[in-house]
């Protein structure tokens, strides 16, 4: 199962793939005056791990919001499953599952008894619904702790309880708020392998998060959003492509008597960019180049002494997005101050 999606991901990253379970065009949200989301184009895939990333404040929550049909765009359109959630909110809450991120469970009630209020409220009838409900703990990995109030709960256990509560509705797209945060490593690392079990088994899902290097561990793509639009969208790999210019970094360290290491290097093919400090090099390729590497420097007649390779992180293409994006704001209030000083101002 695994294969095949990885599989259909890889037709989807080729455009081939139709099978399309959310979209937006052209998605827009005013406050007043105020833009928060800004002509969103967006399109998620069934069994894909989509992740909202951004600063606070961008858009993210709104977005989601409007995906749910809980708040109503000012312009464009949502399309959920084929259901436009502003004309039927019921059709998509049916199928969408919603993990905000504090899940609210009456505490004195034990899990058990927690679901088995939510499964009635949905209308499961009620040999339905305790089936549905053991299955759900279980997978959870709550069965043993299902008969103890939920104030007993720690903030992990409360989050899978939520995801129990979604799964009693045999959701098909499941959209979280911030899931991780607040969690410890062990918690975090449970929910993250929840999730790709849960796209194993076809469940599309959208996440935000500012946890950067667990979206990178979950997600077959993310959107990077900044003030209300959808800056960069793609898989890590290929945004690493677009924002450092190299996937990869080989690092490596080696003796080069005559100074002839740095021009082999520099002339693989696909690498961007060679950094040297003494014997340590830093080469920026599109590729895993380590192979490559190690040869051309004993055929430069270097000595080889260590080799590593670093796969591109979320987590520096997005302080460098906006590193940038920040330099190039400054840009035009420089070259004004530049100007003034030399009276070229009226
Ligand atoms: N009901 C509202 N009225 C006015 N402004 C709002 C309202 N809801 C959100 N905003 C503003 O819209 C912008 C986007 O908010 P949103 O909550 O979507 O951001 P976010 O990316 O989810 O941020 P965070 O990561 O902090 O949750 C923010 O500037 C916020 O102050």
């Amino acid at each position: 199962m695994a294969e095949k999606n990885r599989r259909s991901s890889a037709h989807q990253e080729e455009g081939r793939h139709d099978d399309v379970v959310l979209r937006t065009r052209g998605l827009t949200k005013h406050y007043g005056s105020f833009v928060a989301v800004d002509n969103l184009d967006l399109t998620i895939r069934r069994g894909e791990v989509f992740g909202l990333l951004g600063p606070n404040g961008s858009g993210k929550t709104t977005t989601i919001l409007m995906l749910l049909g809980l708040t109503d765009p000012t312009a464009g359109t949502v399309e959920v499953l084929g259901f436009d959630p502003q004309r039927h909110p019921l059709s998509v809450k049916a199928r969408v599952g919603y993990l905000p991120d504090q899940v609210g469970f009456y505490d004195n009630l034990t899990g058990r008894e927690n679901l088995t209020y939510i499964a009635k409220l949905n209308g499961i009838p009620r040999a339905e619904a305790y089936r549905r409900i053991d299955e759900a703990l279980d997978r959870m990995g709550l069965a043993e702790a299902a008969d103890r109030p939920v104030s007993t709960y720690s903030r992990g256990m409360r989050q899978r309880l939520g995801v129990a509560e979604l799964l009693l509705k045999h959701p098909q797209i499941i959209i979280m708020d911030e899931p991780t945060l607040g969690l410890d490593p062990e918690a975090a690392r449970l929910f993250l392998r929840i999730i790709r079990d849960l796209r194993d088994e076809g469940i599309t899902i959208l996440l935000s998060s500012h946890l950067l290097y667990q979206v990178q561990e979950v997600c077959d793509r993310v959107g990077l959003f900044s003030r209300g639009r959808m800056v960069l969208e793609g898989t890590v790999q290929s945004l690493a492509q677009r924002v450092l210019g190299g996937a990869y970094r080989v690092h490596l360290e080696a003796q080069s008597p005559n100074g002839a290491v740095a021009d082999a290097l520099g002339r693989l093919p696909d690498v961007v960019a060679v950094r040297q400090e003494g014997d340590r090099y830093i080469l920026e390729a599109r590729r895993d180049l380590r192979a490559e590497a190690a040869r051309a420097v004993v055929e430069a007649g270097g000595r080889l002494l260590s080799l590593d390779v670093e796969a591109p992180s979320l987590d520096e293409i997005y302080a460098r997005y906006f590193q940038e994006m920040k330099s190039a704001e400054a840009q035009p209030a420089a070259s004004k101050r530049e100007e003034v000083k030399h009276g070229r101002n009226p």
